[in-house]
């Protein structure tokens, strides 16, 4: 846990842990966390700040103990249990102001003040409050104007200000809310797998059936699945999902792994401290904790020109006052201001753009990628699982030497069973079809990324893979073969080679077919504003130019590491384009992290999906042009949103001046503009929650 030391005293120590988002944790839980350090007489922990306040007895020993153990608090700390909800709570204030506010002519003159000012202090609080931290926000601006209709009775202004802020909150909480439930929806039907340690031997399992104490196997470019500690192995894995940090962390024997992070290199044997439904809720937490958190540059932009205004609106209103000693009218161009609809309108459109997009099966995993994938105009595109079907078939096998054809695709298959490239899915179906399963245990895999697979049989070094890997690095002579491949590649196959004890062993050859739905995609690309179409492969020449020409592609590069991958998004992006790269593999992660926006296939391994920033959750292409539509219409959503905000409350800004409106007037023209752009701003929610209702429930079982 990242945590810092926020105040000192001898004894006395205050944290501030960086969580991301307090309100759920349960502060119980991260107290006991600390009670069995000697020296400890007293801790105490705000959810609200997410401070710990720890009372010791001063000792350095101690000290150091104590920010050890805080260091070493998991990422994921245990939720409170379900209180009644914020929506709930905020419902019902709104409820109680709304009924207080339609009695008003019925509450006996005298009392009414009363009634409108006690509403109103949790507003005049929250003003004060920001004025206390020095903060010049829009609290300061709704405290000022609720204090001035105040100073000038005006305490009908007063119940309508209150009224109106109030329902905007209601109004914010339920699409964030909407949207969480789309979101959170859509991870559960996200069926995940496990290898497991269970009687000495590997079992594949769904994700969901993983208990406490199993050994849990996870190997390059997988996901792991639970949260626990290393019993063996070595590995760089990368937390980026967790803390942000772009770097891999080295992991060894002892040191702890989280759910959802991913083995960018190596392989390690875990033991399950924490499973299922309690790593997955904080899993779906935090991602969609990371989908509000990442804004838009437009939404950032927004707010700190939201933020700029509110000096302004003051300066206005002191200049009025001045120049006509009206206190009125300067009230009344204080309760005109830009930045509460700027500041709710924006974040509800991007939120319920994501969710739209989620209701497509889409995933965009913040606003930020949502207004890349709008503006993106190159488009990268891998050849394996992307622009082909992520199922390849084995169309023969060619043993060499003495070995048979069963013994080759056998072997093939025992080495391939672990890894998610699509070539090493056909070799293992194949290999099931025929009923050619393993019995020997074999020697530990290693997977070389964008090369193959390396392991040991019987003492030798067995070797599956590309020709680059296998005659280039591995110095295999692979002539004999020649003549077969050059056949095979010429009708487009993709061709595995396999090695054993320093000699060609066998030739795979694999039949990868072209998605259905390609060629439209291809021709789609340009009229949806893509100037530069690219197709990059791992894949040899020959059979990267036939795929290329079949789908009337110019631009392509072949046999492309994932090093280079990335180079040609950097040079892209250095010729002033903005580049959505679209991947599946492992191979493909760093250029997915790269790209302005990255896009994932649904059957990508688990760390291209992990890098990428947007996650088709149905592997079909036009998904990502949907996407675009939705991430573009947004996006015009938010600046149409800004005219009005801008053009309504301009012009209430010079009628207040004028003194033609009185505050009631611009209390009312303000707030109603709030929540009418506001609503506005959910029309992406409701279009994606009326898609939803006809039928029942979904819940694709694929
Ligand atoms: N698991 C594997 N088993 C055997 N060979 C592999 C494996 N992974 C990769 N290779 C070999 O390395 C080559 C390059 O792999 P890489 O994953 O970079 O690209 P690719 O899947 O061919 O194409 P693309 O980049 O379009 O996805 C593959 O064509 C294949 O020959
Ligand atoms: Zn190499």
């Amino acid at each position: 846990m990242r945590f810092r030391i926020e105040h000192e005293l001898p004894g006395r120590l205050r944290l501030r842990l960086q969580l991301p988002r307090y309100p759920e944790v349960d502060e119980a839980a991260v107290e006991a966390h600390f009670h069995d350090i000697a020296g400890l007489y007293k801790v105490s922990f705000s959810r609200r700040t997410a401070g710990v306040l720890l009372r010791f007895d001063g000792r350095p020993a101690t000290r150091a103990a104590l920010l050890r153990c805080a260091e070493g608090m998991g990422p994921h700390l245990p939720l409170r249990p379900a209180e009644r909800s914020e929506l709930e709570k905020k419902r019902r204030i709104v409820m109680r102001a709304g009924t207080l506010f339609l009695l008003r002519p019925f509450i006996p003159i005298p009392l009414r003040p009363l009634l409108a000012v006690y509403g109103a202090l949790p507003v005049l609080r929250r003003g004060f409050n920001a004025v206390a931290a020095r903060r010049f926000n829009v609290d300061v601006l709704d405290g000022a104007a609720v204090t001035a209709a105040i100073a000038t009775r005006d305490f009908l202004t007063v119940s309508t200000i209150t009224l109106l802020l109030k329902l905007g909150e209601y109004l914010e909480e339920w699409t964030t809310g909407q949207s969480r439930k789309l979101l959170a929806e859509m991870f559960h039907t996200e069926e995940e797998f496990a290898w497991v340690l269970r009687n000495g031997a590997e079992e594949r399992i769904p994700a969901s059936e993983v208990v406490c104490g199993d050994t849990v196997v996870v190997r390059t470019g997988g996901l792991i699945p639970v949260d626990g500690k290393v019993l063996q192995g070595n590995a760089l894995v990368n937390q980026s999902s967790m803390t942000g940090e772009p770097l891999a962390v080295a992991k060894r024997p002892g040191i702890s792994v989280y759910a959802g992070t991913a083995v960018e290199e190596g392989e390690l044997q875990i033991l399950a401290e924490k499973v299922g439904a309690q790593t997955r809720a904080a899993r779906v937490i935090h991602i969609i904790e990371e989908a509000e958190r990442l804004k838009s540059p437009t939404q950032s932009r927004g707010e700190r020109l939201a933020d700029r205004v509110v000096p302004f609106t003051f300066g206005l209103s002191g200049f009025t006052y001045l120049a006509t000693g009206d206190a009125r009218r300067a009230a009344s161009v204080l309760l005109v201001d830009y930045s509460c609809a700027i500041k709710l309108a924006t974040p509800l459109a991007i939120v319920s753009s994501l969710a739209q997009a989620a209701q497509r099966r889409v995933l965009i995993k913040g606003g930020r990628y949502l207004e890349a994938l709008a503006e993106a105009d190159a488009i990268i595109l891998d050849k394996t699982g992307t622009l082909t079907e992520a199922l390849p078939e084995v169309i023969e096998v060619l043993p060499f030497g003495n070995y048979t054809r069963d013994f080759i695709l056998r072997q093939a298959a025992c080495v391939e069973e672990h890894f998610l490239h699509p070539v090493a899915h056909a070799v293992v179906q194949k290999a099931a079809a025929e009923g050619l399963s393993h019995a020997e245990e074999h020697a530990a895999v290693e997977y070389v990324v964008a090369h193959g697979i390396v392991s040991r049989l019987h003492g030798e070094r067995i070797l599956v893979g590309s020709r680059h890997f296998v005659h280039e690095d591995e110095k295999v002579d692979v002539a004999p073969a020649d003549e077969r491949v050059a056949a095979f590649a010429a009708k487009g196959y993709s061709i595995l080679y396999v090695a054993i004890g320093g000699k060609l062993a066998g030739v795979i050859a694999i039949h990868d077919p072209l998605r259905g739905e390609a060629p439209e995609f291809i021709r789609a690309l340009p009229g949806a504003g893509f100037k530069r179409v690219i197709l990059l492969t791992g894949d040899n020449e020959a059979t990267a130019a036939t795929v290329a020409r079949s789908l009337g592609i110019s631009e392509y590069y072949a046999r492309a590491f994932p090093d280079r991958k990335v180079e040609i998004v950097t040079q892209l992006q250095q010729q002033g384009f903005k580049v959505a790269m679209v991947g599946d593999g492992i191979n493909d992660s760093p250029a997915l992290a790269q790209a302005d926006v990255g896009i994932s296939m649904r059957h990508g391994a688990d760390i291209a999906k992990e890098a990428a920033d947007v996650v088709l959750m149905e592997g079909t292409l036009h998904d990502i042009l949907a996407a675009r539509a939705i991430a573009r219409s947004g996006l015009e959503l938010i600046r149409r949103n800004y005219r009005t905000i801008v053009g309504v409350n301009t012009a209430a800004i010079l009628l207040a001046i004028t003194g033609l409106t009185p505050p009631l007037f611009s209390a009312m023209l303000h707030n109603a503009s709030t929540v009418g752009v506001a609503f506005n701003a959910l029309q992406p929610l409701r279009r994606a929650r009326a898609a939803q209702t006809p039928g029942p429930e979904r819940s694709t079982p694929r």
